[in-house]
């Protein structure tokens, strides 16, 4: 069935050439001039896209209010907005309030078209995705019940179907990869790649050969760059306030004129990519003293997300450890253990610096290295002294002392010995029998043994 467009505009010349260029497309198309009558048009018949003036002169409601009352009746509702030159800011402030994306007038045909099937491309997946979710009941990838987890994931939700750039900001291992990936996967690019350039750990040398590209001397491409890898995808771009002033200006003009240059290159490339940044910083502090460029900072942060450090929700602590001891059980093989309720009160009690991350590798910790019982509760003296050490009374506790020092690659490893050598005794020291359990080739098994110290 044709999709049936309504298209809201006072301007009547403005409204016929739109419902005109998307009908030859294939379209069907329904027109309003004014609040009332689409917001009658709307109820009427419920139609699979809305493109909306932002400003309805001689009506009762403008633009912003006629989004609101429709996104109220139907959140899905795919909404692109028109604006004219110089109301940007209220056009972003729309795509705040769940527009998908903006036009600005004088617009050409191609983009229109561009834009309206991109947004009824995601409003299609938004709804599938859905309904796969309903019928398997797959978890979000996001744990968590506290009220900022609740509205984080909403937010996520929300600028997921948008085309937007997103600054994600938030401490140390708080989860803003995690929401990066979210978005990029509930948005119409989820099928195309998602490439991460992680700017605190590429040297400012390497940064641009990263991004852009290489070619040789006789124009040959030597190296594919992040942008170009990212094409049809999204790029995100990690702690982005470590970026060199010069890759900065280099960005923004990829961003003002969507194409660049590969290094050596004289050609110019052209690339569809939605770009997330993410930041541990103050952009505004780092604007302040000259390291972060203001005009870029807008540019990249058309929708601001903040994800909370762990300390602002200490009521998720819980479901987290909860949803990593069965991670870590199922990635590693380690046994699952239940934490005790007195080991889990000094978990949510502690400050965790790191973050979610900082949780999730002590939770690990603890799997590997608690001893005794395996099937007993795991209990606060097991805890690492750094974490324990948070519980009156346990202080001066040893018991976790030795936990605490042992770096996690460490601690893997010595649960890997811990494991192969119980096979081994189980299968009497038959290497060919416990190298078929444990799902290794023979050989393979022999050289883990010895690199182990076990042979
Ligand atoms: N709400 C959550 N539910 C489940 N896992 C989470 C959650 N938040 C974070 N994680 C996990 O915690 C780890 C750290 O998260 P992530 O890498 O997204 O943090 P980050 O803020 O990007 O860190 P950095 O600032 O170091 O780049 C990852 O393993 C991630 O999957």
């Amino acid at each position: 069935m044709a999709h049936d467009i309504l298209v809201v505009d006072d301007e009547k010349d403005i409204r016929e050439l739109i419902a005109g260029i998307l009908d030859d497309e294939g379209f069907g198309t329904r027109t309003a001039s004014c609040s009332d009558t689409a917001l009658a048009a709307f109820k009427a018949r419920r139609p699979s896209l809305v493109i909306l003036d932002i400003w309805l002169q001689g009506s009762k409601l403008d633009g912003l209010a006629v989004l609101d009352a429709l996104k109220e009746m139907d959140p899905d509702l795919p909404v692109v907005i028109i604006s004219g030159h110089g109301n940007i800011e209220t056009a972003v402030s729309a795509i705040k309030r769940g527009a998908y994306d903006y036009i600005e007038k004088p617009f050409k045909s191609d983009r229109l078209i561009l834009i309206v099937e991109r947004a009824l491309e995601a409003s299609s997946l938004r709804r599938e995705n859905r309904e796969l979710k309903q019928k398997t009941g797959t978890p979000d990838g996001m744990v968590g019940n506290s009220s900022a987890a609740h509205q984080l994931r909403q937010a996520i939700d929300r600028i997921a179907i948008t085309n937007s750039r997103v600054m994600i900001s938030g401490p140390s291992g708080s989860g803003k990869e995690l929401a990066a990936r979210m978005i990029h996967d509930m948005s119409p690019r989820a099928k195309s790649p998602f490439v991460v350039i992680n700017a605190a750990t590429i040297t400012p040398e390497r940064m641009e050969e990263e991004l852009f590209g290489i070619e040789d001397d006789a124009g040959n491409l030597r190296k594919v760059g992040a942008l170009e890898e990212a094409h049809g995808g999204t790029l995100y771009l990690d702690e982005v306030g470590d970026m060199p002033m010069e890759t900065q200006g280099k960005i923004l003009r990829v961003l003002v004129e969507q194409s660049f240059s590969r290094l050596n290159g004289a050609r110019k490339v052209q690339v569809d990519v939605r770009i997330l940044s993410s930041t541990a910083k103050d952009l505004e502090a780092e604007i302040d003293v000259g390291r972060f460029r203001q005009d870029l900072f807008h540019r990249l942060g058309v929708v601001p997300l903040r994800v909370p450090g762990l300390a602002e929700r200490r009521e998720d602590i819980p479901t987290l450890v909860g949803f990593f001891v069965q991670q870590v059980s199922s990635a590693s093989g380690i046994p699952m253990r239940e934490i005790g309720g007195d080991a889990m009160a000094v978990l949510q009690t502690h400050d965790w610096p790191g973050n979610v991350r900082q949780l999730r590798n002590n939770v690990e910790r603890l799997l590997i290295l608690a001893r005794g019982d395996a099937d007993s509760p795991i209990t606060a003296d097991l805890l690492p002294a750094e974490v324990g050490a948070m519980l009156p009374g346990l202080a001066s506790n040893g018991g976790g002392e030795h936990l605490m020092s042992v770096p996690l690659r460490e601690a893997r490893e010595i649960f890997e010995r811990d494991y192969l050598q119980a096979q081994i005794k189980r299968f009497d020291g038959n290497i060919s029998r416990t190298a078929e359990f444990v799902g290794m080739e023979r050989s393979a098994l022999h050289r883990k043994l010895k690199t182990l110290g076990l042979s």
